[in-house]
Formats: C-alpha cells, structure tokens, sequence
C-alpha cells in the first residue's frame, strides 16, 4: 500500500483539545507510524499527517534495536516483519580477484536482517490506519508552526489551501530536512550542527539468476551482506525477497566525478569491481550508473530535542547519521521506546485535560527535558559510531590488526560475556524506565555486538566500554611486548656470558 486514495482514512478534519487531548504527528515514516501507534495505545488521540504519497522502496537492515522498538509497541507486528526479512549473519568480503571471506557478526550467530523499507513503511502505517483513534492524512505538507498558540498549518494538495490544527502534543518525525525542527529554532535555542561528508552513494540492481528448474535464484549467497571493501570507497549489497540484490556503491565525489563517460565507467567497475559486473551485466550497470540518482549524505547533531511541554523530534529529524552502521532507522524506532518509557515514568503518558488556565502540562515537560538531556549523549555517539564504521567496512576489514581484534574480542567475550537472547531482552525492554539497563554490560563484548544485538545496552555505554576494552588491549600489548624484549634481553646476557667462560 502506498501513500495514495483520499487525503485521510475518514475524511474528517481533526480538532484539538477534546477530551482526550490530539497528540498531531508529522511525517509518516517509519519512526511517525511507531510513535503515532505507541501514543495511541496510551490513550492519546492522534493525527498522523503525512506530505507525500510514496515512499521510495530500497531495503535496511533492521537489527534488535529497531525490533525490540517495534516489540514494545506491537509484539504481533514485529513478528511479522521478521517474517517477511532475511537474515544476514555476516559480512561476505569480495576481493579484486574474486575471492569471498565471511565474517559473522556475532560468535552467538545473531544476524540482521535485510527488509525492504517501503514494506516495513507500510507494515507499521496500515497499523496505524487501522487503529480506530488514529487518523491519517496523506498530502498534507507542514507549512508552519506557532508552537505558543498551539497550532500548526499544513498544505493540503487535495484542498489546495493551507489548513490550521490545533494541537496538544506534536511529533516531528518528518525526516532528515525536518520543518518541525526548522519551526522550533524559532522559538527555542537549539543547538543544530550539519555535515555533509564528502562521499555520495548511487543504487544499482543484481538480477535473480534462475535455478535448474527454471525458477528465480540469488547469485550471492542471501544470507550475507555483501561488500567490496576498496580503501576509499566501496560497493555493498544486501538480499530481497524477490531473489534480488540491492547494491549501492559509495564514494568520494572526487572519485566519481572524473569518471563520466560510459568507456570510463566500464574500466573503472572491471578494475574494482569485476564480479559485480558481471552479476549486473555490464550494460545494465553503465546505465544504472549514469541515471540513477546521486544520494548525499549528511550527519545531524541537535539539542534540544522538545520545546516545553508540547513539541519533540524524534527519528531522522533529531538526529540524521552517514548510514554506515545500519542504525539510522533501528535508532529512531528507538527514541520512541525509551521516550515513551521516560514519559510513562514522569506520569506523563496519559493525555489529560489541563485545568482552565494551565497553560504547561509539567509531568510532560518533565518527560521531554529528561529525554533530551540523556538521550543526547547517545545519539551523538551513535552519529560517531556510524561515521567509524564506513572506514571498517571499506578499508579496516581488510588489514591483519582488525581480524586479530575480532580474534581477541571473540575470544574474551567467550570466557567472560553471558549471552543474552534477544527473546529475552525484548519484553524487559518493553517496560523498562528509560530504556537502559536491564542487565549491566557484563563481560567483554564485542562493539559491534554491543550496538546491533543488545539494545539494553546505552550507545553510549556501548562506546565507553568499547574505549576501555581497547586500552586494556594496548596495555596487554605493551606488557607483551616488554616480557618478550625482557626475555630476549636475558638470552643475550646469558649468551655473553656463556661465550666468556
Ligand atoms: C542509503 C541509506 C541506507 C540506509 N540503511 C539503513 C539501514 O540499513 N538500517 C537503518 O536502521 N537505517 C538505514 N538508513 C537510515 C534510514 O533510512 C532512516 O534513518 C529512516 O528512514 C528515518 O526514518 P524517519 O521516519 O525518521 O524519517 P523518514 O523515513 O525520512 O520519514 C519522514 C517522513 O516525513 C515526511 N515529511 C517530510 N517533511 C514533511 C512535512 N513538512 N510535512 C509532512 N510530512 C513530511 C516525509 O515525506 C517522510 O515520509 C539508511 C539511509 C540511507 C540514506
Ligand atoms: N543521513 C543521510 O545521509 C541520509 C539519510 N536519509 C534518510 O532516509 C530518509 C528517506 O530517504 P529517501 O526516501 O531517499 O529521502 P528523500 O531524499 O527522497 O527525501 C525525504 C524527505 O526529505 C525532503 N528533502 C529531500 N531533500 C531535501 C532538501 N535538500 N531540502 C529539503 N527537503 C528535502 C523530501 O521532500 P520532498 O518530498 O518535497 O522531496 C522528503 O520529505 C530521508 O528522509 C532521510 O531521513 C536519506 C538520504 C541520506
Ligand atoms: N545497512 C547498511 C547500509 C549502508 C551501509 C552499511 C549498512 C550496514 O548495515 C552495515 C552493517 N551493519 C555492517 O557493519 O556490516
């Protein structure tokens, strides 16, 4: 189902202040639908508006963070999803000269898993269309906001006017270029960084093979995600259903731009990227390669994330990050979860009537400085993290240091680390105040295990752990080191000394 049919599920035009207080939601991605859900379930009337009418379909990999979100709200609804995901339980490495190497992700083989995006979109949306206090408009654009008279003013395509809401409670969830965020500027001091970084990423398509029986097959291996790690740039690739890969290559516009005619292009891919070639075929490929968008990428620091008692940004909108961990959308299914937690905690989840006069509902504001002031320090190690792990993916996975990491994590996470089964995380999770902890980071674990496969465990904490793990190691190395040089030291005393007698 796409963004399409009438402007809203029921026609009618919403008005704020009822009873049970209009909690308005702008921008049906994936993380408005969940948090338009998660308010309704709570008692909130909500209006989930929505500018667009299609959702671009590319696959992500929706890892336990993003799950145990899901979960939270809808436990049904998660396993629907895993259902129609594949799971990936490592990276496969490509060479140059065609040769493959897989590296699990987890020495427990937790995976992610690969879905397509327009399909989860639309998984959590008909959720929320279903729900019989929320109300859906479709092609309605927030224009503006006036945040102290409490409402807000949409384009409607349909109407081809401008309409005004009013509202008790507003999510913005409207994505990288938020207006909702925009609109807050205005009127609260928050601190807003940009970054576009240097590289830019273009999508291309792996056929299905067919098998011998004449059906459609994958030419990879679907249980992987695919990389062709090249130092500066590189090539990954992730299974759909369809028996299909979804490639995207990303580099430097430096690298890019030079290569502008088709003869260019198709010595560039055969020198880098041979076998991919030939999987695509070279025709596809060129075309592909020269028509297809351009994708920047861009990295998003904010705080505050609320204003008063009556706006938040959550998603992409608060805190947009460089893809390169998988965790953009995990992290902001995420922020629903632990907002709603905090929210629940403060006494602040049920919407109430204010009394006449009253102009702040306190219990909620509470909630929302709570939520910026110990949500932000994860969300910007999120963003570093991400920023990190594009080096690992297209240069470190190659070097000898980082596989004798892996070693050295895997093999202390195996003396030291309990592990903890997603199955058993995900109901805690659901109650939990905050969100974290539930079971203390025990044991060595391995960063990446820590930031996909255990959402009790904070980014933030997940980093901190890490930072110490690798100064352990450093000083294990230096007392190595010194112990071997002691003992070759000795040797050659003892050798003088031998030679003297
Ligand atoms: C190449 C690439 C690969 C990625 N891979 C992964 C991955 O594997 N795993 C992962 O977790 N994340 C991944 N991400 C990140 C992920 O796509 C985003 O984090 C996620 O889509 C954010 O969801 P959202 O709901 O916050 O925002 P969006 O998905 O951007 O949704 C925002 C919605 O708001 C609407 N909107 C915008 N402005 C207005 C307005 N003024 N009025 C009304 N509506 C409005 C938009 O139309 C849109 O529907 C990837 C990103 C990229 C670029
Ligand atoms: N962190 C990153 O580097 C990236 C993150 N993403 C995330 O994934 C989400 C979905 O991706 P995708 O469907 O490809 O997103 P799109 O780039 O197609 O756009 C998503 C939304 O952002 C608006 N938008 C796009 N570019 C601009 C711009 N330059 N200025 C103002 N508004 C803009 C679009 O408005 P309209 O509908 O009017 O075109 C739309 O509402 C994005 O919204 C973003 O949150 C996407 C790309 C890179
Ligand atoms: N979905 C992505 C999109 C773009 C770039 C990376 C990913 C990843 O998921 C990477 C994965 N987490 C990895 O570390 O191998």
């Amino acid at each position: 189902m796409a963004f399409t049919g009438s402007d809203s599920k029921s026609g009618k035009m919403s008005v704020g202040n009822s009873e049970t207080g209009l909690a308005v939601v702008v921008g049906a991605g994936p993380v408005g639908c969940l948090a338009a859900l998660a308010l309704a379930k709570e008692g909130w009337k909500v209006a989930l508006y929505e500018g667009r009418s299609a959702q671009r379909s590319v696959n992500l990999a929706i890892s336990s963070r993003g799950l145990a979100a899901i979960y939270a709200v809808d436990p049904p609804l998660m396993e629907r999803i895993i259902h129609d995901a594949i799971p990936m339980k490592g990276r496969m490495l490509h060479t140059t000269d065609g040769k493959t190497e897989s590296q699990l992700y987890d020495r427990n083989g937790q995976c992610i898993n690969s879905i397509d995006r327009g399909l989860l979109n639309e998984f959590l949306l008909q959720e929320a269309v279903d729900f019989p206090t929320i109300d859906v408009y479709f092609r309605h654009k927030l224009v503006t906001a006036n945040f102290d008279a409490r409402t807000l003013t949409f384009f409607s395509e349909e109407k081809n006017q401008n309409v005004d809401i009013c509202f008790d409670l507003c999510m913005g969830t409207d994505g990288s270029y938020s207006n909702v965020r925009r609109q807050m500027m205005r009127v609260t001091r928050m601190d807003y960084q940009q970054e576009y970084i240097p590289h830019e990423y273009v999508e291309l398509k792996i056929p299905a093979g067919t098998d011998e029986t004449g059906q459609p097959s994958f030419l990879l291996d679907p249980n992987h995600l695919h990389i062709w790690p090249r130092h500066s740039f590189m090539l990954i690739a992730l299974p759909n259903k369809d028996k299909t890969f979804t490639a995207t290559l990303f580099a430097p516009t430096c690298v890019l731009e030079p290569i502008d005619t088709t003869d260019k292009a198709a010595a560039w891919f055969s020198e880098y990227f041979p076998d991919a070639l030939r999987l695509i075929g070279e025709k596809k490929l060129l075309n592909d390669f020269e028509k297809n968008p351009r994708g920047s990428l861009i990295s998003i620091k904010a705080m505050p994330y609320h204003y008063k008692d009556r706006c938040i940004i959550l998603g992409d909108a608060a805190h947009s990050m460089v893809p390169f961990y998988g965790q953009g959308l995990n992290c902001g299914l995420e922020d629903v979860r632990v907002l709603i937690n905090i929210m629940r905690s403060e006494g602040a989840i049920h919407p109430r009537k204010r009394a006449t006069g009253e102009d702040v509902d306190e219990p909620l504001e509470r909630a929302f400085k709570r939520y910026s002031e110990t949500r932000h320090e994860d969300l910007v190690a999120i963003r570093d993290l991400a920023m990190n792990n594009y080096v690992e993916m297209r240069h470190s996975v190659t070097t000898p240091s980082y596989i004798f990491r892996k070693t050295v994590d895997n093999l202390f996470a195996a003396l030291t680390a309990p592990y903890v089964p997603f199955s058993s995380l995900a109901p805690r999770l659901a109650r939990e105040d905050g969100g974290f902890p539930i079971y203390a980071a025990k044991g060595w674990l391995a960063l990446y295990t820590m930031v996909t496969f255990r959402p009790d465990i904070s980014y933030a904490t997940a980093k901190k752990k890490v930072e110490r793990q690798s100064t352990i190691i450093t000083g294990l190395g230096f007392v190595s080191a010194g112990v071997v040089g002691i003992t070759v030291c000795l040797a050659g005393v003892r050798m003088i000394l031998g030679l003297r007698k």
